[in-house]
């Protein structure tokens, strides 16, 4: 590939390309990899904006498709030099059942995987989180800790769990020969809390901050500081990792990296003010209003609903066990393992990335 560098040559594949952060990996790799000839787009429910990308010089490719169809993947891999592999079931709301958790994240990603054995494709860029690590649910903190940061991880839900799982799939894959004798080069990207243009969770704060008459009440202790971090530079460093690959595969082969830019340190409240406060809302509350016994006591009561509903009817709030536990344990990252390893540097600004996801909310959240 590195003799001919800009010829347009290379097939990439992105599964999950039609999801949050899928659609910014596309849209990354159609700026910023002059060297890519197809690029499928696989996911569970094809998007129509990819219409519009069928009529510019790079062609792509979209496949609806289901990852955790063996022979789906297999015909969707073939071929590809690179596959990124970001589609998954983000559940932590008790949505999807644990056993489909597991199918989409786990045997969705070894499907990935055989299939890049079985066709020849060397280069995976596996999108895990930082879930793999923590928050656990005893609240120990992480601190601004790094990849090589001691910590216990103790996964007790679902999406963690799957998460970890696949990770260690992938990792545990680099090296394997694929079709061809050549070896696997695998690598998986923690993000934090991934915010920008398309994440839906903070246009339901929004919209429940209208429906309060543009108010939101504290409920975290503002001293508690949760990892955040912006799509576009979580998908420029998909798109580094991939591309790098291969010139450092000694070095990069069965590595992790946390996704990571300049974004504040805040917590997950005062951090969503910061898009949330220039469309009109505010944050009411220096303290948390409610105290903790009973945020713990209406979690565990959705738990119980939940559970007491699902042969009637899906319930599935924000608030329940595993997602205060998340909210209210300090969890931050401050590394420079993918400036050391393949030159990272964030391609947003956090004033960018800011203003960028206030104009979005500002543009679609009043639609809704
Ligand atoms: N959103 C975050 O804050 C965050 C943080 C860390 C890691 N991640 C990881 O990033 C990845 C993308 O997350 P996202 O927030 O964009 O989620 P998303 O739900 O917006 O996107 C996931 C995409 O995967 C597709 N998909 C789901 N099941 C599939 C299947 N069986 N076959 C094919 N496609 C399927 C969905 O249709 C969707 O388009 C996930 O792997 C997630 O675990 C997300
Ligand atoms: C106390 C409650 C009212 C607040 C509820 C907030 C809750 C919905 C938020 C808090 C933290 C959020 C998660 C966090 O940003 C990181 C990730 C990792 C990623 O892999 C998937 C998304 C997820 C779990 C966020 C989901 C929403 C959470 C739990």
């Amino acid at each position: 590939m590195a003799d001919t560098a800009q010829a347009q040559e290379l097939v990439y594949l992105v599964t999950g390309g039609c999801g949050f952060l899928g659609e910014h990996v596309v849209q990354m790799l159609l700026q910023r990899e002059p060297r890519l000839r197809e690029l499928r787009v696989f996911d569970l429910h094809l998007s129509p904006w990819l219409e519009e990308l069928k009529t510019g010089p790079v062609q792509v490719t979209a496949i609806q498709g289901d990852v955790t169809q063996a022979h789906e993947v297999e015909a969707a891999v073939a071929g590809a030099h690179v596959v990124i592999h970001t589609a998954g079931l983000v559940d932590v709301f008790g949505r999807s059942s644990t056993k489909t958790i597991y199918d989409v994240n786990v045997q969705g990603t070894q499907n990935v995987i055989d299939a890049c054995v079985q066709t020849g494709t060397r280069f995976l860029v596996y999108t895990s989180s930082m879930e793999v690590v923590g928050p656990n649910t005893r609240g120990h903190p992480f601190y601004r800790g790094n990849e090589d940061t001691p910590y216990e991880a103790v996964h007790s839900h679902p999406y963690p769990r799957s998460k970890a799982l696949a990770e260690r799939l992938v990792l545990e894959a680099n090296g394997r020969k694929v079709h061809g004798g050549l070896p696997l080069v695998t690598c998986a990207l923690r993000p934090t809390g991934i915010y920008g243009e398309g994440h839906q969770i903070i246009r339901d704060f929004y919209h429940q901050g209208l429906r309060l008459g543009c108010r939101l009440f504290r409920t975290i202790p503002a001293s508690v500081e949760h990892g955040r971090v912006y799509v576009g530079n979580v998908a420029w460093m998909h798109v580094l990792v991939a591309r790098e690959l291969e010139k450092r595969e000694e070095l990069m082969g069965g590595q992790t990296y946390f996704c990571y830019d300049n974004s504040p340190y805040k917590s997950y409240e005062d951090f969503n003010m910061e898009f949330l406060g220039p469309c009109g809302l505010r944050l009411v509350g220096t303290r948390p209003l409610v105290p903790y016994w009973l945020l713990v006591f209406l979690a565990a009561l959705n738990a119980l609903l939940q559970w007491l509903l699902r042969p009637l009817l899906l319930y599935a709030p924000l608030l329940n066990p595993y997602t205060l536990a998340m909210a209210n344990t300090t969890f931050t990252v401050s590394t420079d393992k993918a400036q050391r390893h393949f030159g990272y540097e964030p391609l947003f600004s956090w004033e960018d990335s800011r203003s960028r996801t206030i104009r979005w909310v500002q543009t679609t959240g009043s639609a809704q």
